[in-house]
């Protein structure tokens, strides 16, 4: 199998930097054939990968060194190719591609489960999620879509100055905290329609709505508990009108998936969704800003390859 490695210097505040360079002395040293790049700025890991796809015909394997954004950009340039094959090694502040998808939650134990499955050529598939938005026409997910108040506190956040301040102190998570209690007495909940495999639904001012193709999204958070990323499903999640003090509730409880149990939240799940909101209000996919409006989402069963997912 080729060997890449898609470095994001700019994942988890910089600290991406020194988590590869503590892994590469060990794959010098078992005398690994690799080839690492190094993004220079945002949409390059996607350019890149996609590059590799294409001119590789041989099986190939693609690990993103970052966060759930270096994973998105990486499976959006490669992750449709037969004969490529996804990995990662955790280094950004969300790693939720890799709970999901179960891999190892530490850059080491990453590196050894990605080397041993690349030695017995062990790859497993799992669903793909794809959207089409006003801004991303033909998009690729691994974690999850959505649109309202979580994507509007993302954008936010990463639209303020304070956030890489904050993050030179590994404090980068209060810039979330902050737009989260300021914006839950500003943000107007927008009327959404929503259509799951042909039935409709529509929600009053509904705060936002999921579509996820594992539980974690949000760093951590169990947003959709039971869906899982080989069940050919995609789960979504809507929270209706609620009383502003409650969203806070939800955002606790969300972290042990506690939230499906409020009677303001719908579960559905299905193939083809279509999220059609009153207003224009923010989408993200895997956290990364999306543009806003009407989006489409649907799931390609087992088209997904994966590398270093832990078996037992
Ligand atoms: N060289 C680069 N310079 C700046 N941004 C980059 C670069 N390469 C990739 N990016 C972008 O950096 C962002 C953050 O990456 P990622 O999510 O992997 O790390 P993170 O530490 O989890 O970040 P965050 O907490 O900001 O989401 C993504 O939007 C990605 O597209």
């Amino acid at each position: 199998m080729n060997l890449y490695f898609m470095i994001n210097p700019a994942a988890k505040n910089g600290r991406s930097v020194s988590i590869w360079k503590q892994l590469q002395p060990l794959l010098d040293r078992e005398g690994i054939a690799y080839q690492a790049y190094w993004t220079s700025r945002k949409g390059e890991g996607k350019e890149i990968a996609r590059r590799i796809g294409e001119e590789s015909v041989e099986p190939t394997v693609i690990a993103a060194v970052g966060g759930d954004g270096t994973v998105h950009e990486v499976v959006n340039g490669a992750g449709s190719f037969p004969h490529v094959a996804i990995g990662c090694i955790p280094a950004g502040t969300g790693n939720d591609f890799v709970r999901g998808f179960r891999l190892a939650r530490t850059s080491k134990q990453a590196l050894q489960r990605l080397l041993s499955d690349v030695r017995l050529g062990r790859v497993l598939s799992f669903d793909l999620g794809r959207f089409a938005s006003s801004a991303v026409p033909d998009g690729v997910f691994a974690n999850s879509i959505g649109c309202g108040f979580d994507a509007h506190i993302a954008r936010m956040a990463n639209r303020s100055k304070w956030k890489g301040r904050l993050n030179r102190f590994g404090l980068g998570s209060f810039i979330y905290v902050f737009y989260l209690v300021r914006e839950l007495f500003r943000y107007q909940p927008v009327d959404l329609d929503i259509c799951v495999d042909g039935q409709n639904y529509s929600f009053l001012k509904a705060w936002l709505a999921t579509v996820s193709n594992h539980p974690y999204y949000g760093g951590g958070m169990r947003i959709a508990p039971s869906v899982r990323a080989d069940d050919g499903l995609l789960h979504v999640t809507v929270v209706g009108p609620m009383p502003r003090w409650k969203i806070l509730a939800l955002f606790l409880t969300v972290f042990w998936g506690g939230h499906v149990r409020m009677k303001e939240v719908c579960v559905f799940t299905g193939r083809n969704v279509r999220i059609r909101p009153a207003a224009p209000v923010p989408i993200h996919a895997d956290g990364e800003d999306a543009g806003e409006g009407e989006v489409f989402a649907w799931i390609e069963p087992g088209r997904l390859r994966v590398i270093g997912v832990k078996t037992r």
